[in-house]
């Protein structure tokens, strides 16, 4: 299923994003602290209604379906996932089962096997019963991440998914999510990230999209030193051939500038 943001407008925030993650692809939504990020993705998960624009998933507009039947198809980790309350993280990733549930019925033990092998896959079972108010960052994360799986929507969208997460567990959760097949928009901060696991990239500079495209098409020194104000160079990465950006410390700042 794939997700399409057309001419996506809020306040002056975020100012006609338009962008598509195709069925099964996964795309990077980038750029600097306060360039719009979090706000379109907001209009993507339903916190958010845009002032303009519309969001279609599998080309029918989000706002016009029932939130059961969006949540079916749409799972999010997002900045402001609220687990702050003494639940086990058993019962955390059970909540995912919700949508796929009528009112009055109940987890069945099939339900229990999806959040069990979701919680398997990035790597918490061992945190089961434990509260979640007791998690670290990352451990929180992952069981965030955990949740969206045992959603079982077609569509996953992130909000900074690596956040809290040492190097391994980074890695772990963007293979984990590539290798899902589902069609996947998230935002990164860590370009080489993005430039990793992402087929397509979408820069946000001023709530405005400023580059789109494949990661070594966009990712290029210009491209870095005008949207971040930091010179970068680019190589190939040895094995796999992506594109890695070398930062330059900020000793000559005035130079980029
Ligand atoms: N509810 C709000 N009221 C006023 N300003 C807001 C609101 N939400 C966001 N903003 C502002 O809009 C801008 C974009 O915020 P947003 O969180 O979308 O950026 P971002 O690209 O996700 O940033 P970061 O990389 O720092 O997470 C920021 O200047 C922020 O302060």
């Amino acid at each position: 299923m794939d997700i399409e943001l057309r001419d996506l407008s809020v306040g002056t925030i975020v100012s006609d994003v338009s962008l598509t993650a195709a069925t099964g692809t996964v795309v990077g939504l980038v750029g600097p602290n306060g360039s719009g990020k979090t706000t379109t993705l907001r209009c993507v998960y339903r916190s958010l209604t845009p002032d303009a624009g519309a969001v279609l998933l599998g080309g029918d507009p989000l706002a016009t379906m029932a939130p059961k039947d969006s949540a079916r198809q749409l799972a999010a980790v997002t900045q402001d996932s609220q687990v702050d309350l003494d639940f086990t993280v058993a019962e955390v990733v059970a909540m995912a089962r919700l949508p796929h549930k009528g009112t009055f019925e109940r987890e069945n033990e099939a339900d229990a096997a999806i959040c069990a092998e979701a919680l398997k896959r990035v790597d918490a079972t061992h945190l089961t019963e434990r509260s979640v108010l007791t998690l670290s960052g990352g451990e929180r994360q992952r069981v965030l991440v955990a949740r969206a799986l045992a959603q079982q929507p077609k569509v996953l969208v992130l909000d900074e998914p690596t956040n809290h997460l040492d190097i391994r567990h980074q890695h772990e959760i963007l293979a984990l999510v590539a290798g899902t097949g589902l069609t996947v928009l998230t935002v990164l901060h860590d370009l080489n990230l993005a430039a990793t696991y992402c087929d397509r990239v979408h820069v946000l500079a001023d709530g405005r999209i400023v580059a789109s495209g494949r990661p070594a098409e966009v990712f290029t020194p210009a491209l870095v030193a005008e949207v971040f104000g930091v010179r970068a160079f680019v190589v190939d990465h040895p094995v796999s051939g992506a594109p890695q950006l070398l930062y330059d410390r900020l000793v000559h700042q005035e130079e980029i500038q």
